[in-house]
């Protein structure tokens, strides 16, 4: 589905809007989940990728496929390493089966896993025959996805003896690991962070509790984006949000102080508000910690003239496109001046944004959703736009409700 999304004549915008639950919380949750059933979630995200995991963790069959969904294929990876007497072969879309998985199966195999590769050594496919691990001592390389790290420690309080993990080198993403500790905590399972070294204690049960998931942050960045982008006075209230949230991507809140953008802690909820034009003509950010809000920034900045340099960005090349490739490409045809290394994007100020320009999404839901908020400039079409349900089903019924004409093309 190819879609022109039209200018937004009336850009002073009103408008409550209701995001589905985290799917990094949910994800983890559904795992544990099944690992603790005492455990009941409300507020469930409903992504795609949620769905992939509810589906994998309900089926008996032995091929299981989870599409496009990062954390289902890592966390699952440690979830079926663990069920004895089950033989699963594990794999996803094409651009998942060139998504690395070889750092998180080699620290499962030195615990004891029996997991071998179908295809390319590696890369999913996996072929993984469930086991009992007895070992309680594993090592982990941090710095190309935290997912591995968060894999491990969902599985950790079932081990007979918990798990002890080093991590190696630097960390990345390293609000995602905290986010998986503090849900441990929040059920009731110990564990510590200390220097390079995590431990989860063991746990055979825990109280029957409800866990209410907050909404997603990462989903909330492109409601930011459209509030810089838009009229001064205007408002979006977001659900259902906390001021103590378990997500890095919250940081938004700060940084788009730089764009005039004000976030108010309802009891509930968020209010964005465009309170001032922005007054910096250049950012630095390193956004190591929060990469998935990197596309969203960089298409904040072009639109509202910012020259910028983020960093931290070394695992974007990885995800579910090179994502600093298709930034590189898609701004330029806007007529953006950016360059981009391994881990970073420096972009100048732009003069103009070229109209009707056809973004190309690269089965990257990210993408559709970063470039939409241009509807405030120009016209733009979004090529392949249903890719937005992998994290966000009514994106494009949310983005009509803020007064955007869509027509399919
Ligand atoms: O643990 C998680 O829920 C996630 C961790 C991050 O991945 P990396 O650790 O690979 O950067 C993030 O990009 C992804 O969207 C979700
Ligand atoms: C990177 C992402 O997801 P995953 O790695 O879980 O596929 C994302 O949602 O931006």
């Amino acid at each position: 589905m190819d879609i022109l999304l039209n200018v937004l004549e009336d850009k002073k915008i009103h408008q409550e809007i209701t995001i589905s639950g985290s799917k990094s919380e949910s994800n983890r949750l559904l795992i544990l989940q099944k690992l603790f059933p005492e455990i009941s979630i409300e507020n469930l995200s409903d992504s795609d990728d949620s769905v992939h995991m509810q589906h994998a963790l309900s089926t008996q069959d032995e091929l299981v496929d989870i599409g496009h969904a990062g954390t289902a294929m890592r966390f699952l990876t440690s979830y079926f390493a663990v069920q004895e007497n089950r033989e699963t072969v594990l794999t996803g879309s094409e651009r998942m089966q060139n998504r690395p998985i070889e750092i998180l199966v080699n620290a499962l195999k030195d615990l004891g896993a029996n997991i071998t590769y179908e295809a390319k050594e590696g890369y999913p496919p996996i072929r993984i025959i469930g086991k009992k691990l007895i070992k309680d001592k594993a090592q982990i390389n941090g710095n190309v996805s935290s997912q591995y790290i968060s894999s491990l420690l969902l599985i950790a309080s079932k081990l007979e003896k918990g798990l002890e993990i080093e991590l190696i080198g630097k960390i990345t993403s390293v609000p995602y690991i905290k986010m998986t500790l503090s849900l441990l905590t929040q059920l009731g399972i110990d564990n510590k962070f200390e220097g390079n070294f995590i431990t989860v204690y063991p746990k055979k049960s825990i109280h029957k509790q409800t866990v209410v998931v907050e909404s997603d942050w990462s989903s909330a960045s492109y409601f930011y984006s459209i509030i810089a982008l838009s009229e001064i006075g205007s408002e979006i209230q977001l659900t259902a949000y906390k001021k103590e949230s378990l997500q890095g991507d919250s940081c938004l809140a700060e940084i788009y102080n730089h764009f005039g953008v004000e976030t108010t802690f309802n009891q509930n909820s968020i209010t964005l508000k465009k309170i001032k034009r922005s007054n910096t003509s250049s950012l630095d950010i390193d956004l190591k910690n929060a990469p998935d809000i990197a596309q969203t920034i960089a298409v904040t900045c072009f639109a509202e003239r910012i020259s910028c340099n983020l960093t931290g960005l070394h695992t974007l090349k990885i995800k579910e496109t090179d994502r600093l490739v298709a930034l590189h490409d898609e701004l330029t045809k806007l007529g953006a001046s950016i360059k981009v290394s391994d881990e970073s994007l420096h972009l100048e100020v732009s003069t103009k944004i070229n109209a009707n320009v056809s973004i190309k999404t690269y089965n990257d839901h990210r993408m559709a959703m970063a470039f939409a908020p241009l509807a405030l400039r120009v016209p733009i079409q979004i090529l392949d736009a249903e890719v937005v349900t992998k994290s966000y089903q009514k994106f494009w019924d949310d983005m009509h409700q803020l007064g955007i004409k869509i027509d399919n093309i």
